[in-house]
């Protein structure tokens, strides 16, 4: 297995600097997945560690080597994207056997590695079609399997899932992790969807304009995100502008906001300078009535989601999200809500 380094990494167009000073260490048979909005520079990264794109500064390790100056041909790693790029005027065998003819691997292994994960993959039965003859999800299929008979140490996926409907998409997802724990590879992921990359990962690195800014498990981006553009990105948050009340003698700091007064525990690190407060829509409590420390605001929307309620409701002109396993409440009823201090994340308001 094969860990991947990245040490102060930059790459330039002209003057627009798409990725900006990036670090890191990937861990031998990890699964890490880059994940950002449109632009933030995650294919740029993954085509740096490819091969495809010279850093303009900055140098890549394979294990130990540095790879920096080497061809993608010369480096020990696969890549599988969207677009299948399968070749349409050959078999499903034969662009399995592609990479490998080029390799000039020897007849008889070829036939064993493309055997091995055409079985893997379930794709035994396709070998012999074109790849016009295959669905959407068998293409990608191959796309993979094309990676995989490389036998390479390192993996990299491009949003390999896009053009997948929903229920294939979760269906290949699961196949891609099992067989990159198979394989015992190690796997960089770029994607777009959050559901996706909380779902597959070890680590997410959250990008956000040429830089990483939180790299963590999607535990811990989740429920201690460092900064609110993460908050943001992962998982639904309610973000409130927030003032630390100056006079709070009790066991927990008191937070205001507009949409009323949270409590913090003590422990909680706060940040220098404006801060802001969120809580996600899950951790509010519904109470059935009025208390002594309970939030209330507006219903203003109601959408029913099978196993919970989503429910817009609004405090002073600020809008904010609360999940309800069960509820009669209707748009227009006052909800009266508690959230406990342990799920209540405060964060510098301009990061
Ligand atoms: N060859 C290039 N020349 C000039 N600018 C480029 C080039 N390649 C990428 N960029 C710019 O660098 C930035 C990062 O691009 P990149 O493709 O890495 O983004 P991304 O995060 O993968 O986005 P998406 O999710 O839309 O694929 C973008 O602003 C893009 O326009």
């Amino acid at each position: 297995m094969t860990g991947i380094s990245a040490d102060h990494l930059v790459m330039r167009f002209d003057r627009f600097t798409a990725v900006n000073d990036i670090s890191f260490d990937v861990a031998p048979g990890e699964f890490v997945t880059l994940l950002g909005p449109s632009g933030c520079g995650k294919t740029t990264l993954l085509k740096m560690i490819s091969g495809f794109l010279k850093p303009s500064s900055g140098r890549i390790f394979l294990g130990e080597e540095d790879v920096t100056d080497r061809p993608p041909e010369a480096r020990d790693t696969a890549l599988c994207f969207q677009s299948y790029a399968l070749f349409p005027h050959l078999s499903v065998k034969e662009n399995l056997e592609f990479g490998l003819k080029q390799k000039k691997i020897p007849r008889k292994d070829r036939s064993l590695r493309v055997g091995e994960v055409a079985e893997k993959l379930g794709l035994e039965p396709q070998l012999e079609k074109l790849p016009n003859q295959l669905s959407g999800g068998q293409q990608q299929r191959v796309s993979l399997g094309r990676a995989l008979v490389m036998r390479p140490g390192v993996i990299l996926f491009d949003e390999p899932l896009s053009n997948l409907d929903a229920k294939l998409r979760d269906q290949v997802r699961i196949e891609i992790r099992r067989i990159q724990q198979d394989f015992a590879l190690t796997a960089i992921y770029v994607t777009h969807d959050q559901a996706e990359a909380l779902a597959l990962s070890d680590r997410i690195f959250v990008m956000n304009a040429g830089r990483v800014e939180q790299a963590d498990t999607p535990e811990v981006l989740y429920r201690k995100p460092a900064t609110r553009f993460v908050a943001d990105f992962i998982g639904g948050a309610n973000i409130l502008p927030a003032k630390l009340k100056p006079r709070d003698g009790g066991k927990d700091r008191l937070i205001d906001t507009p949409a009323g007064i949270f409590s913090v525990s003590r422990e909680a690190a706060l940040p220098e300078g404006k801060i802001c407060l969120c809580f996600r829509p899950e951790t509010a409590r519904l109470l059935s009535g009025p208390a002594d420390d309970a939030l209330s605001g507006t219903v203003v929307t109601r959408a029913f989601q099978g196993h919970f309620t989503d429910l817009i409701a609004e405090t002073n002109g600020i809008s904010y999200r609360i999940q309800a396993r069960e509820t009669a409440l209707r748009e227009g009823d006052t909800v009266y809500f508690t959230v406990a201090p342990e799920d209540v994340i405060i964060l510098g308001a301009d990061a």
